[in-house]
């Protein structure tokens, strides 16, 4: 695929009509919906430019992490684990996480979204978001049942697995789970898999590059990369900008005619409201920023996929260098104790993903438990009012009991599966947990899921952040369009729900100005 560089400053900025902070899966859908109606964008991006050959290259994904492109993040030390601190990698660069994230596309259950509108977000349910689904999507291998061809995103299946997530797939056949060759597809995603990706050719595709590279040369598109948008300016209970701040540190303004979308992401979005006082009214008060709107819920409801890696040390040496770092999955219903089923998930990656550093093989392959819908929720709250400084974020991970019960329990299905006869011929050793007793592993080895949602929730009750429609309550002419809006996480990966987010959130935009043109 062919990209250009993008400019750290196109387009003039001049009598935009919406402003979009950030330009991951959340904000890039948005930016190409409202371009292609015919409406003036600006968009303003913390990071730099994507023009760097290791965004393409799905091997390289880690070699970004801790480099300018990764906002490095780090959550509080966690009282559960041992009082370890997390570290949190985020994308900062034009298509955010999706520049640096394994590239996993995965839409979540039925069930999930029927929980969002059960919790209050009324037109989320699945027969509501379906359609979008289908809308974003560009599946590789054509129609199918209830895919999306023709999107602006390719998914595509993997036809060159490690052995290791083949095996893994048969054993979890053997062990009588059923074979679900098209997880994405009408029947939902309980089963065994391997697992599709926004790759083509190998090369990874960004949330930037699916939707925002076809239309950069448009006179409707102002791109300011380098902006860290510092808060939202609010006159008379509207948004009308926002202010940035660029390389040289000075603070800037732009202003657009009808509305400002947050798409900064789940650590982003909470910290920008916070800063432009619109949250907790103790906690705005605590950092002496003026009250907009007290709306206590901002920062709120983080909540992750709870994840234990289960390492195993190959029989033989690995087949050359692992192209995508997920490769096999297996979900399962979960309990009767289960917040949404499906509720477990046990993926494959074909290398050594561990948190518990001592003896690890040179070669291996790790078995992830995860937890879908863990009962653990945490916070996201300012440092301080200096907008520099990094978010406070607390998950609280495994800070409720049934969540640990329940790793517990997918370490066992997980370590039944790989001593598994389809797999024998791969398998030397189980590394970790090994002899150790399996609670205290699962406390001293859980890490972030990396798949943060919440914080600014959508909802009609008072903690909820946005409405529906995705409009910050008690401000006009703001919304959020990104992970932050979900009410729970998601059965699987959160990239392939944010985009969908973003496409809907451009078609609420765009239905609202058509019910009221001549606003302002
Ligand atoms: C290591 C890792 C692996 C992952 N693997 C997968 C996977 O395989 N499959 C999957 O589906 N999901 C995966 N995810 C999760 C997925 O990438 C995220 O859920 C998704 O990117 C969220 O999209 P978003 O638009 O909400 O936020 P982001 O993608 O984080 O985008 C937010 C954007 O806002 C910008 N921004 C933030 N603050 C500001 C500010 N103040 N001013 C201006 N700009 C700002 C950021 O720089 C960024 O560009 C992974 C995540 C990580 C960290």
């Amino acid at each position: 695929m062919h990209h250009e560089n993008t400019p750290t400053h196109t387009g003039t900025g001049e009598g935009a009509d919406y402003i979009v902070v950030g330009t991951g899966p959340g904000g890039s859908p948005v930016i190409r919906r409202l371009i292609d109606a015919g409406h003036r964008v600006t968009v303003l991006e913390a990071g730099p430019t994507d023009a760097r050959p290791g965004i393409e290259d799905p091997r390289a994904a880690f070699s970004l992490f801790g480099t300018e492109i990764d906002w490095g993040l780090l959550t509080e030390p966690q009282e559960h684990l041992g009082g370890r601190a997390l570290y949190l990698p985020r994308g900062r660069v034009l298509g955010g996480t999706s520049a640096i994230n394994g590239m996993a596309y995965v839409r979540g259950a039925a069930a999930d979204f029927d929980a969002w509108e059960a919790a209050g977000a009324a037109g989320w349910a699945w027969r509501d978001v379906e359609p979008y689904f289908r809308r974003l999507e560009d599946f590789g291998p054509g129609p199918g049942a209830g895919r999306g061809t023709g999107g602006p995103l390719p998914v595509r299946r993997n036809d060159d697995p490690d052995p290791v997530a083949a095996a893994f797939v048969a054993a979890a056949e053997g062990a009588g789970y059923p074979r679900n060759d098209d997880y994405n597809d009408d029947g939902g995603p309980l089963g065994a898999s391997l697992v599709q990706a926004t790759l083509v050719d190998g090369g990874r595709v960004t949330a930037w590059r699916a939707y925002v590279a076809p239309v950069l040369g448009s006179p409707l598109l102002t791109v300011v990369t380098e902006a860290h948008v510092t808060r939202v300016l609010i006159e008379d209970g509207r948004a009308v900008g926002v202010e940035y701040r660029g390389p040289d540190g000075e603070a800037r303004t732009v202003r657009a005619r009808r509305e400002v979308v947050l798409a900064a992401g789940v650590f982003g979005t909470p910290q920008i409201l916070l800063l432009s006082g619109v949250g907790p009214a103790g906690h705005l008060h605590e950092h002496g920023i003026t009250r907009v709107v007290d709306l206590p819920g901002v920062g709120e409801n983080l909540r992750d996929h709870a994840v234990v890696p289960v390492v195993w040390e190959r029989a033989g040496a690995a087949p050359g260098v692992p192209g995508m770092g997920v490769q096999a999955q297996l979900v399962r219903e979960g309990t009767e104790n289960s917040m949404i089923r499906p509720d477990r998930q046990g993926i494959v990656i074909p290398y050594v993903y561990s948190t518990v550093q001592e003896g690890l093989p040179d070669s291996g392959f790790t078995t992830v438990a995860v937890v879908l819908h863990p009962y653990s929720t945490g916070t996201v709250r300012l440092r301080s009012a200096d907008p520099a400084d990094p978010p406070r974020i607390d998950p609280a991970t495994l800070s409720d009991p049934r969540d640990v019960e329940a790793l517990i329990e997918e370490v066992a299905v997980l370590r039944e599966l790989v001593r598994r006869p389809e797999l024998a011929a791969h398998v030397a050793a189980e590394v970790h947990p090994g002899e150790v007793d399996l609670r205290a592993y699962v406390h001293a080895a859980a890490d972030a899921g990396h798949h943060q949602v919440g914080t600014a929730r959508m909802g009609t009750d008072a903690l909820a952040v946005v409405d529906p429609r995705l409009r910050v309550r008690g401000v006009a002419g703001l919304r959020v369009a990104d992970a932050s809006v979900m009410p729970f996480t998601p059965a699987g990966n959160t990239a392939g729900p944010t985009f969908m987010i973003g496409e809907r959130a451009a078609d609420l935009l765009l239905e609202d100005l058509a019910a009221d043109p001549d606003r302002p």
